[in-house]
């Protein structure tokens, strides 16, 4: 049973009335919790996990999460009351609120940033919140008691659409108006969202229904016959609407009404009586809404058969669960690791718990949500950040109240309010996607998976191709479990991966623009056969950077040190860290050349070549340009499952998870950009980017060839990924993460120093860095340096960092002593306007 106890129960009943006192997280950076006082007749209203609205400051109201419960006024402040309780029962569990501080202490941030990032606005209520009606409530049909004010409010929001709490406090004329606004949120009759950006449009059809009073009244409906019997016409149509709706059979009929598109389509019926009708009130226009989250009533199925292989792999996880807390399941691409992952869930739900089920990106869940549609139905949440806030917030209440016990969802989904989870599946665990880089908590979801399944005693397993070298270093030391699947599922064999030298061809003048002559034919020979084929390039737009042809003139950023990238489509430059954009100019604004040229190469460009090479072909994009609409990730993946598209070109969202049956070549444009990034794990990474979108070829059957374009096809990683060997991977890589320090037999934190002037960055950083060395030791601290691309959104950046050994190192008071440097560096003088950043495990 779920376990929403509170941290401390309110005292016994005392013959005296005790005074109370709330800590709560209010939604902002604050260092400490604040401590409100609570009313006495609140008293028994107040719990730990719940919402409670305050002043904050002198005219901010806010709602907050009360975190404890106590007698201790703060000794150096008055506390001051809390206004209203919002919630009657917590909203934020127990285990959650525990996982939270781990958030904030492990990462560095404060619970306010945790609980901020954590809660879907529309559970944040501040006095810019707004109000609307809740799209599924009807006033005119849905039969729940009101309150006269809350019919007030109801009414007024029927004639407004939306209004702010002070709208709503000016229309009661009253000082204690949240509790109605709360028990209509409860009653589910509004919502509140927090922009207007998050306002939540509903869709609606327009109905017809004839006045209330001629289906009440005793005879009214035969004086409306006589009435309209001079008017044929109006007569046509009230007959028509009589016949529809049989309202003398049963009166309550009536009020659903019917869709006005029902008389408007019918060709015999005059559109402008109808609408007199409506002016004279005879007929009553109504809106109803349409549900947001539709019920699937399609059929549900079972889940497949697990084959030999898959039961094999599910019975050891099973069986390694009993002793370990986390299993990596290593499966090659294509070995069939969804499935076992159903099966999973379905032993885990029959024994009463719920499952958490994270992928490390949008692109991903529309094949695996539609797959566990099919299997769970309305059990299963989906939580990403494509969902309107509102519609975050009902599937926050529906893993509260049990109406969904499976989640599947990107890495905010660890937020979500589980109380009694008891199965973890991180897929595609090596994804340096699940973990946050900005703003804060920059937490890893993986990581706090681990930790939350730690807290509700749930079990995690993880599952990838090509697992992380920590997470396989776990493994080999024996504190995780480990099961292996080496095969694909049914008779689907691995791709061939193929090299090809694009030097040579270069040489040989067979390229045309970026592409290989080897992988264009390779193209149009699928073509040929009615088979499909991705391409990868690790950059979107059209073109890294341009410049003169005469001067060499090349546009940056004004805000960033990086060049514009340019982009065909809205024929613009733009920054890809600030989003600063501008016009392509037409010639160099430097010399007045006109001959500016594009450098490098993106997928609109890939795109753009490739349908001008294969006129014939029907080509698609997948990258972030393409995907920012809601739906537009299902669009292309659908059309690419249909086979309406031939070519599937995109950045790294195509490279991993995706499930074609019918794609048998796979090219990579430009391997070497990706192995020769400046970072300790770029051979890691390279490794996995290759294989895992080697493995969207040849998964039905059909043989899957995969081209990887180089010009220097001798590099020993290539070597690695065609005999798919990850086995001598991990060897090398981890030899040298020891030779030379770094995780997993290290802690890393990055701390990051921002300022406006240069110098003052630098000299801030040598600072702190100096600092922390005397703290921490001259062999854990590296630094400062001038990072690569040093100057983002107009800050000067220096790095600094610093390496924990994982032994004989208490990691919670190294954190509080760099907590504390990092302090210190804000009070001096003359570092004004400083601005630090600590990244823990920074990928
Ligand atoms: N038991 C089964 N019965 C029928 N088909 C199956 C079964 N198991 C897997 N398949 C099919 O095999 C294909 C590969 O499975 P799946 O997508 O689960 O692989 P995966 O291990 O997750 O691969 P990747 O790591 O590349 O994402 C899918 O098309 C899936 O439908
Ligand atoms: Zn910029």
């Amino acid at each position: 049973m779920s376990e929403l106890l509170n941290f401390n129960y309110p005292p016994e009943p005392a013959v005296d009335r005790v005074t109370l006192f709330a800590d709560v997280i209010l939604p902002l950076p604050l260092p400490k919790l604040y401590t409100y006082r609570i009313p006495f007749e609140m008293n028994d209203d107040v719990m730990v996990g719940a919402r409670v609205i305050v002043q904050f400051g002198s005219k901010r109201i806010l709602s907050c999460i009360v975190a404890d419960i106590h007698e201790q006024a703060p000794a150096d402040y008055q506390a001051k009351y809390i206004m209203d309780v919002l919630d009657d029962t917590p909203i934020v569990t127990v285990p959650q609120l525990k996982l939270f501080k781990w958030i904030a202490d492990y990462y560095m941030c404060t619970l306010g940033e945790v609980i901020n990032a954590a809660l879907p606005s529309a559970l944040k209520l501040s006095s810019e919140s707004r109000i609307q009606l809740h799209p599924h409530f009807n006033p005119e049909e849905d039969d729940i008691p009101l309150a006269t004010q809350e019919v007030k409010i109801i009414y007024a929001l029927q004639q407004n659409q939306a209004m702010t709490f002070t709208d709503i406090g000016n229309l009661l004329q009253i000082k204690s108006y949240h509790k109605f606004i709360k028990s209509l949120i409860q009653k589910e009759a509004i919502i509140i969202y927090e922009q207007v950006s998050d306002k939540f449009s509903p869709k609606v059809v327009k109905k017809i229904r004839l006045s209330e009073h001629f289906v009440q009244g005793e005879g009214m409906l035969e004086e409306l016959f006589e009435q309209l019997t001079p008017k044929p016409k109006q007569l046509d149509i009230l007959l028509n609407y009589l016949q529809k709706v049989p309202v003398h059979q049963d009166v309550n009929l009536n009020y659903k009404g019917i869709e006005k598109s029902v008389l408007t389509n019918n060709p015999h019926l005059s559109k402008s009586s109808i609408d007199s009708l409506i002016k004279k009130g005879v007929l009553e226009q109504f809106d109803q809404i349409i549900s947001r989250f539709p019920v699937d009533d399609s059929p549900r199925q079972l889940p497949m058969n697990l084959s030999e292989h898959q039961l094999q792999a599910k019975d050891e996880i099973l069986g390694l669960f009993k002793e370990k807390d986390t299993v990596l399941l290593h499966g090659v691409t294509g070995s069939g690791k969804t499935e076992v992952y159903i099966d999973l869930i379905k032993h885990a739900l029959e024994g009463g718990g719920q499952v958490l089920y994270l992928l490390p990106e949008i692109a991903l869940t529309a094949q695996i949500v539609t797959r566990l549609m099919k299997v769970f139905g309305e059990k299963l949440g989906v939580y990403h950040s494509k969902f309107s806030d509102n519609e975050r917030a009902e599937v926050w209440q529906g893993v509260l109240s049990g109406r969904f016990q499976v989640v599947v969802g990107v890495r905010s989904a660890v937020f979500l309010p589980f109380h009694n989870l008891s199965l973890i599946i991180v897929d595609e665990e090596h994804e340096s996607s699940y973990k946050q880089y900005d703003p804060a908590p920059r937490y890893n979801a993986r990581e706090t998976a681990l930790m939350m399944a730690h807290l509700q005693g749930a079990k995690t397993l993880l599952g990838s191709a090509t697992p992380s070298i920590e997470t396989y270093y776990n493994c080999k030391t024996g504190r995780w479990g480990l099961v292996t699947m080496l095969k694909r599922f049914g008779e689907a064999q691995l791709p061939d991966v193929e090299l090809v030298n694009t030097r040579e061809e270069q040489q040989r003048k067979t390229m045309h623009s970026h592409f290989s002559s080897k992988l264009l034919d390779g193209i149009e020979q699928r073509l040929k056969r009615h088979e499909q084929v991705i391409l990868f390039q690790n950059r979107r737009g059209y073109a890294p950077f341009i410049a003169c042809d005469e001067c060499s003139w090349i546009p940056k950023c004004r805000n960033c040190a990086v060049s514009l990238s340019y982009h065909k489509f809205g024929n613009e430059l733009r920054c890809h860290y600030c989003g600063y954009h501008e016009h392509m100019p037409s010639d160099c604004p430097a010399c007045g050349a006109t001959t500016l040229k594009s450098m490098g190469f993106g997928t609109e460009k890939i795109e753009d070549e490739l349908k001008l090479i294969l006129p014939d072909a029907e080509v698609q994009r997948m990258d972030l340009d393409t995907t920012k609409k809601k739906n537009s990730y299902q669009q292309i993946i659908a059309d690419f499952e249909n086979g309406k598209t031939n070519v599937l070109v995109g950045t790294q969202m195509v490279t991993k998870g995706l499930d074609f049956e019918n794609v048998s070549l796979v090219g990579i444009l430009n391997a070497d950009s990706i192995i020769h990034f400046p970072d300790y794990r770029a051979h890691e990474r390279a490794y996995q980017l290759f294989v895992q979108v080697s493995g969207r070829a040849g998964r039905k059957g059909k043989p899957g060839t995969v081209f990887i374009q180089t010009r220097d096809p001798m590099q020993a990683i290539f070597r690695k990924v065609i005999s798919n060997d990850y086995e001598s991977l991990y060897e090398h890589e981890i030899e040298e993460r020891m030779r030379f320090s770094y995780p997993p037999f290290v802690r890393m934190i990055k701390v990051t120093v921002k300022h406006a002037d240069e110098r003052t960055s630098e000299n801030a950083a040598i600072v702190l860095a100096k600092d922390l060395t005397d703290k921490l030791g001259k062999q854990q601290v590296l630094g400062p340096e001038i990072p690569y691309i040093f100057r983002i959104r107009n800050l000067f950046l220096n790095e600094i960092h610093i390496k924990l050994p994982r032994e004989n190192v208490n990691l919670r008071s190294a954190k509080g002593l760099i907590a504390q440097a990092i302090q210190q560096l804000y009070l001096l003088p003359d570092f004004k306007g400083i601005k630090v950043v600590a990244d823990v495990d920074p990928m």
